[in-house]
């Protein structure tokens, strides 16, 4: 056996900025050099960013690409790390027109490569191209058809490793690389990622990856990319396996890092290459390359170079709600951040869905960035007031009061005749809280948050152009449900570590209301949130039909109310913001139905 020393860069880059990803490359490879390192593993195309969407079928956007790549080669090179050998992804294309487009991009390519001596020595590009869920890449790519082996020398010895290049869904589908990569010998298979995060996908990849590396019959080294990308939030937990499936390694969960550990591994043996039966209805072709003994940069003075063949590290796991939190603020940070901007505002109303995301943001952003507005009406409670005012105090945001009523009745005079009662009176005091946001944000620059949960975008629970108006919706995949048990759980962490819990506990407690007609409560509109939660999981995460969730137990009459609500705000829905998906269906880029649509379930009987 030898000794290979490997890192996993989980990384957070941005998409298009190709000139940042590269530095970010240059330097976790510094890192990881003075680590000891001799190969280093990137996320899935962490030089363009994931996914970049229709920007892989621009030939601007392929060109630069695969030039910085070439630049990133020499770069390394010339910093002294031609030594270490550097799996990164990035698009490329295949001579071609795109596909079914006929764009000029050539056939877009999800691709990886191996950049080493300064050179880019081998590239191969993502067998399994996932078209599900948020995914949609036979839009833009079409499918590699090699695997790329590359064989490392291993310092101080006459050695080598063969190490394979499989690319993320590559893993998620029987057959493809995975195979190959037992038939070709390899005995490291590394896998570039961009897999976002769902709730409870972290025990499903940790599955797949040892089921994966007991198939590829290789150790398996799974980085995963970090960060938000509009309303993906990928969360790193990079994973480390033997042969045999036993974890070696696992990163933290949405934050940077670089996982260092030191592999026992067969030496390379076989050197053939050829086209092999991929066991999935295709050929795959092995591609070899032997590459040169460079010599490694100088290791940090605090590095042993020894092999300390233990495994580790191993970062501490996140609970449920400790994870959806987390991956709220990163999606809230970095969309915040990526967009150019420095601070947020939103309508603080006392309850509890905009305490949750002013305490998200303060997380995000830290709370000198947060900027609320108090806007009491003619129906607001004490407690909306008493209740905000808490809140700004315990988190220490900036706050100013605007009281809306003076300019909804001068709306309301201006209007002449016109009749404004019952329900446009009351989104209008919705409506003009929305002016306020916006005429601030543009006097002020900061970016408008909305507050809107998941049980209200599923039922239509919001005022078009209201409420609803703003840039960015935190939590706009959390069921009500969710966000009061995120509120108890946020508390609980702050007074577990001795700090004030930054949300007001009556906040949490009282019976959620909109306040824009007098005594209203949600439960007027909308059955119990417990309730209509269990449906809207079964209804809209898992596609039952009517007869399906009367069978599981819902009442009927319910059933059929509160299909009909979500049916009929899809329009509404579309016209949201974006926010950061945690389920396994958001509305976006997974649930996607046709606005205009007479399709009703009906109900049995
Ligand atoms: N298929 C379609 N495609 C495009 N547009 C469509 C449409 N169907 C209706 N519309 C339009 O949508 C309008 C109705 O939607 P909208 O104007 O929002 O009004 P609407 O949904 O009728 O009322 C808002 C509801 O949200 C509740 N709510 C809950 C919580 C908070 C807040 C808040 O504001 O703070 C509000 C409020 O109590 C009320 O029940 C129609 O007048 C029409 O213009
Ligand atoms: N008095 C108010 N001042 C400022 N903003 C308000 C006021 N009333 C409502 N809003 C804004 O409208 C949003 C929608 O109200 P909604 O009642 O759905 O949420 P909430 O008050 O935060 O929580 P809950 O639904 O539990 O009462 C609020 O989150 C807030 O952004
Ligand atoms: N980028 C990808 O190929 C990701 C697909 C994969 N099923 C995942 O979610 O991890």
């Amino acid at each position: 056996m030898v000794m290979l020393r490997i890192a996993l860069a989980q990384v957070n880059v941005t998409v298009g900025d190709l000139a940042g990803n590269a530095d970010i490359v240059v330097d976790w490879t510094r890192r990881a050099a003075a680590r000891g390192a001799r190969v280093v593993v990137f996320p899935e195309m962490a030089l363009t960013g994931y996914p970049v969407e229709d920007l892989a079928l621009r030939a601007s956007f392929v060109d630069a690409s695969i030039a910085v790549l070439r630049e990133v080669a020499e770069r390394l090179s010339v910093e002294g790390l031609g030594g270490i050998a550097v799996v990164a992804g990035y698009l490329d294309r295949r001579p071609g027109l795109a596909p079914r487009t006929g764009l000029p991009a050539g056939a877009p390519l999800d691709a990886a490569a191996v950049l080493h001596g300064g050179r880019v020595v081998i590239t191969s590009a993502k067998h399994h191209l996932p078209n599900y869920g948020v995914f949609d890449e036979y839009r833009y790519f079409v499918p590699g058809n090699t695997l790329p082996v590359f064989r490392l020398p291993v310092p101080g010895t006459s050695d080598a490793v063969d190490i394979a290049v499989a690319i993320c869904e590559d893993l998620w589908q029987d057959g493809g690389p995975v195979a190959v990569t037992r038939h070709a010998g390899a005995s490291l298979l590394v896998v570039p990622n961009a897999s976002p995060y769902e709730r409870g996908k972290d025990d499903v990849r940790l599955d797949l990856v040892q089921r994966r590396a007991r198939e590829a019959g290789a150790v398996l080294a799974y980085c995963n990319l970090v960060g938000g990308q509009d309303e993906l939030v990928f969360d790193g937990d990079s994973i480390l396996v033997s042969a045999s499936g036993e974890p070696l390694a696992r990163g933290p969960q949405f934050e940077e890092a670089l996982i260092v550990a030191d592999l026992e591994l067969p030496p390379a043996v076989s050197d053939s290459g050829e086209a092999v039966d991929a066991g999935d209805g295709s050929l795959i072709t092995i591609e070899r390359v032997a590459l040169p003994d460079i010599a490694a940069p100088p290791l940090a003075a605090d590095v042993d170079p020894a092999a300390a063949a233990e495994p580790g590290p191993f970062w501490p796991r996140l609970d449920d709600l400790a994870e959806v939190y987390a991956a709220l603020v990163l999606g809230t940070a970095d969309y915040v951040r990526k967009n150019g901007f420095r601070t947020v505002l939103l309508a603080l109303s006392g309850g509890i869905d905009s305490a949750l995301v002013a305490t998200i943001a303060a997380d995000a952003i830290g709370p000198e960035q947060v900027h609320v507005i108090l806007m009491p009406s003619k129906w607001s409670s004490d407690h909306s007031v008493t209740d905000a005012e808490d809140l700004v105090e315990r988190q220490g945001l900036h706050a100013r009061t605007i009281a809306i009523q003076a300019i909804v009745d001068s709306f309301r005079d201006g209007l002449g005749d016109f009749p404004l009662a019952g329900l446009p009176a009351e989104n209008l005091q919705s409506r003009v809280r929305g002016v306020i946001n916006m005429a601030v944000s543009n006097d002020e620059g900061h970016l408008v948050l909305t507050t809107g949960n998941k049980s209200e975008l599923a039922t239509g629970y919001s005022t078009l152009y209201g409420d609803s108006a703003g840039g960015f919706g935190p939590i706009k995949d959390v069921p009500k449900t969710v966000v009061w048990a995120l509120s108890r759980w946020r508390n609980a962490t702050a007074v577990a570590a001795g700090m004030t819990a930054p949300i007001p506990p009556n906040s949490i407690e009282k019976p959620p209301s909109a306040e824009l007609a007098p005594g209203q409560l949600d439960t007027d509109s909308l059955p119990d949130y417990f309730v209509l939660d269990a449906l809207l999981d079964d209804y809209v995460e898992k596609d039952m039909g009517s007869a399906e969730l009367i069978a599981a137990g819902h009442d009927p009459a319910l059933v059929a109310r509160v299909i009909r609500l979500v049916d009929l705000a899809e329009y509404k829905r579309r016209q949201y913001p974006p926010g950061p998906k945690i389920s396994q269906k958001n509305f976006g880029r997974d649930r996607r139905l046709p606005i205009t649509s007479r399709w009703r379930e009906t109900l049995p009987g």
